[in-house]
């Protein structure tokens, strides 16, 4: 079980800076890049240095990557530094014991940051460069760490986001990676894919805790309404812009949003696109509560530790009876999202919507 402090002390951090040192095997350049710019953040605050020259390719990586972290609390970039440290130990560690044909995901993951510590799993979206917006390996990757904390001995699982952001929602580059089948078998698979990620949401069996730590897009906001309490810091902002991208609402969002705020206000979100502030969408219902930025980790942490301590079996039992009179339903209309939002990829609105993105004529 990977050990992680939920808030990390400086002295978490110096232990983190030195068992970075002592770590066996080459990270990688894209590993060392978070870590170099956790700790510049951690240590230093937002980006203070000016933007090196387009040709000096190294110092340009580092200053990309530590500008990406924006406004980051310092307290936030200590607490990712020592997670990101005792991910990488714990999977380093045990990908030398991996045996062969062992599945590489059940120890380490690529998109995500994977921890189980006080009765918690946490499971923290970890492409804090792109905003963690959701790719197709991240959705897997998902799915994977829900199975595996479905079954795990945590009494409760949480998401989070690594970074500035929760998360930018789907990443609109899943729309160019076009399969021999051209476009309609792209859009097919991406139906089979949204609705295989949902409905693991639907049935995940234990209190599912979304603490969002940032501002959150498309997806990771229509999942919200599946999750059983949702924390936000007041830096966090709510947009859902469907109709902006030429797409429709997924996540089950067109039944759980109307039902959670009220049908006008769920169309202001879903239909028009108007992006809540957290408070916002605490007074709508979808958050739970809002803490203020400076101590959002540390409160929510102390909160989540105590509800880890209930016993397991009665949250499971006490989530399953408010969820079961409800899943039937939303399994069909996770399907029928599914199915109107595969056509909807396939229109003239969506595809220059994803046009202009990419081409970087335009962003929310
Ligand atoms: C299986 C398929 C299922 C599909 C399910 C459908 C879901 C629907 C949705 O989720 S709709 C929501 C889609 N998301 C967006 O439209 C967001 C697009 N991103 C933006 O508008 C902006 O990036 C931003 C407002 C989120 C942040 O702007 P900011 O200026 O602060 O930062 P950058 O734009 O410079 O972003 C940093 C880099 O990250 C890349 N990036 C961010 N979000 C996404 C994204 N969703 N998809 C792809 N790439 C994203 C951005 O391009 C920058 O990359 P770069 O450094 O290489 O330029």
């Amino acid at each position: 079980m990977n050990r992680t402090a939920m808030r990390a002390s400086q002295k978490d951090f110096e232990n983190a800076m030195n068992q970075v040192k002592l770590l066996k095997k080459d990270p990688g350049n894209e590993v060392k890049l978070k870590l170099y710019s956790l700790y510049k953040q951690a240590t230093e605050g937002p980006c203070n240095m000016p933007k090196p020259g387009v040709f000096d390719l190294i110092n340009k990586a580092k200053w990309d990557a530590w500008n990406a972290l924006g406004s980051l609390p310092k307290e936030t970039a200590r607490q990712n530094y020592v997670d990101l440290v005792s991910s990488l130990s714990s999977s380093l560690e045990s990908s030398s014991q991996v045996e062969p044909g062992t599945d590489r995901k059940s120890t380490g993951y690529e998109t995500l940051m994977v921890t189980s510590e006080d009765g918690i799993t946490k499971i923290m979206l970890n492409r804090p460069t792109k905003k963690n917006a959701l790719n197709v390996e991240m959705y897997h990757e998902i799915m994977h760490a829900l199975k595996a904390a479905s079954k795990d001995d945590s009494a409760i699982t949480v998401l989070t986001g690594n970074g500035d952001y929760y998360s930018s929602g789907n990443d609109l580059t899943n729309f160019t990676d076009i399969p021999p089948g051209g476009v309609e078998e792209k859009a097919k698979n991406g139906a089979i894919l949204l609705r295989e990620f949902v409905g693991c949401f639907i049935d995940f069996p234990k209190p599912l805790i979304a603490v969002v730590n940032g501002p959150a897009v498309g997806i990771s906001v229509t999942l919200l309404g599946l999750f059983d309490a949702v924390y936000a810091s007041d830096r966090a902002t709510f947009h859902t812009p469907f109709s902006h991208l030429g797409q429709s609402p997924e996540g089950c969002s067109s039944y759980t949003f109307p039902k959670i705020m009220s049908p006008a206000k769920a169309t202001e979100m879903l239909v028009f696109g108007k992006k809540l502030t957290a408070g916002e969408a605490c007074a709508q219902g979808l958050v739970t509560e809002v803490f203020p930025d400076s101590t959002f980790q540390k409160e929510v942490w102390t909160r989540l530790k105590a509800f880890a301590k209930l016993p397991p079996n009665a949250m499971r039992i006490s989530k399953e009876i408010i969820r079961n009179r409800e899943k039937e339903k939303l399994h069909a209309v996770n399907a029928e999202e599914c199915s109107v939002l595969q056509g909807r990829w396939l229109s003239d609105e969506c595809m220059n919507a994803v046009v202009n993105f990419l081409s970087r004529k335009s962003k929310l």
